[in-house]
């Protein structure tokens, strides 16, 4: 038996395109398209990709991005005044500080400076608050991308196992409270974990987020599970050529696609969902802040 592969490219098109409908939509009651401003700090090559993929996304949904870039001596207060400015902007919507951070900066600072209804990662206290207590709000992009594949996998997960690998506050953490929410049963594992492998061997659904290349072995996994690999690893890759490298995931693929029950490759699994989650919330965002209904199931 052979694992299906999620096709989480295909799945991320079709949610640009229902973004994009709903953004045409609002269009006509705000008399302009939702908004998304992206603040990169510092030229870190691997954020340069993300940040323009966001930039190209969003215009491709037929949104408007705002792009700030500013080099790695930036100071805090400065970075704190381009959030305080997009966040008194009625024009935009939406609001992603890209991460990391420069040392010097306190992420935790800049990420509470942005207005709660514009957090469209889902990483202020509000958003994190909300989604403890299960209230409406924006949630991670990540986790949710993640839970969406599941489903659109498996079907409903309530009552199915799964193991959060990692506890990030981008990603372990509201992954497992997204499942949650979704009836299932969540254990996270970390780093002190007792016999991580056996307890890997338990889940229904396996989300590895630590970002370790192919840490998941294929005798990790049941038969039948899947897994939904949130880890992106560039290795090098000496068989493509002298200082070659490729992408890997938190999973060795190879070993776990003949007989897992599911499986997202990297690159086109999680990642490009992420993006597709980031202009859905972006809309969401524009819709709640100016009391807009969205089309029903959106
Ligand atoms: N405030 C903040 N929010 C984020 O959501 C955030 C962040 N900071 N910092 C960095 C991580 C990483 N991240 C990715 C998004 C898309 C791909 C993606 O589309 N990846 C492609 C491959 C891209 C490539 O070739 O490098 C894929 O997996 O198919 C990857 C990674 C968002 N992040």
């Amino acid at each position: 038996m052979s694992a299906e592969l999620i096709d989480g490219k295909a799945v991320a098109a079709e949610i640009d395109a229902r973004a994009a409908e709903a953004a045409a939509g609002l269009a006509k009651s705000l008399g302009r398209v939702p908004c998304l401003a992206v603040v990169l700090i510092g030229d870190d090559p691997a954020s340069d990709v993300y940040v323009r993929n966001k930039g190209l996304r969003t215009q491709a949904a037929g949104m408007r991005s705002i792009e700030i870039r500013k080099p790695a001596d930036t100071s805090e207060a400065d970075v704190l005044e381009i959030v305080a400015g997009l966040n008194a902007d009625d024009g935009v919507d939406g609001i992603l500080v890209q991460m990391p951070l420069p040392d010097h900066i306190d992420a935790n600072r800049v990420i509470g400076a942005i207005h709660p209804d514009k957090d469209v990662d889902g990483l202020t206290e509000a958003s994190a608050g909300r989604l403890v207590l299960g209230k409406p709000g924006l949630r991670p992009c990540t986790p949710s991308g993640c839970v969406l594949l599941a489903e659109r996998a498996m079907g409903d997960v309530s009552g199915k196992s799964v193991v959060v690998i990692g506890r990030s506050i981008l990603v372990g953490k509201p992954t497992a409270l997204l499942f949650l929410e979704k009836n299932a049963t969540v254990t996270i594992a970390h780093s002190r974990t007792k016999d991580l492998p056996a307890l890997v061997r338990t889940a229904d659904i396996v989300v590895p987020a630590v970002g370790r290349p192919e840490m998941v072995r294929g005798d990790w996994v049941k038969p039948g599970a899947c897994v939904l690999d949130v880890g992106i690893n560039r290795i090098p890759a000496p068989e493509r050529g002298e200082g070659k490298t490729r992408l890997v995931g938190d999973a060795a693929f190879d070993e776990i696609v003949k007989h897992a029950g599911w499986i997202t490759p990297v690159p086109g699994g999680i990642g490009p969902m992420t993006i597709a989650m980031l202009l859905r919330n972006t809309v969401i965002a524009a819709a709640l802040r100016h009391s807009v209904e969205l089309p029903d199931g959106f």
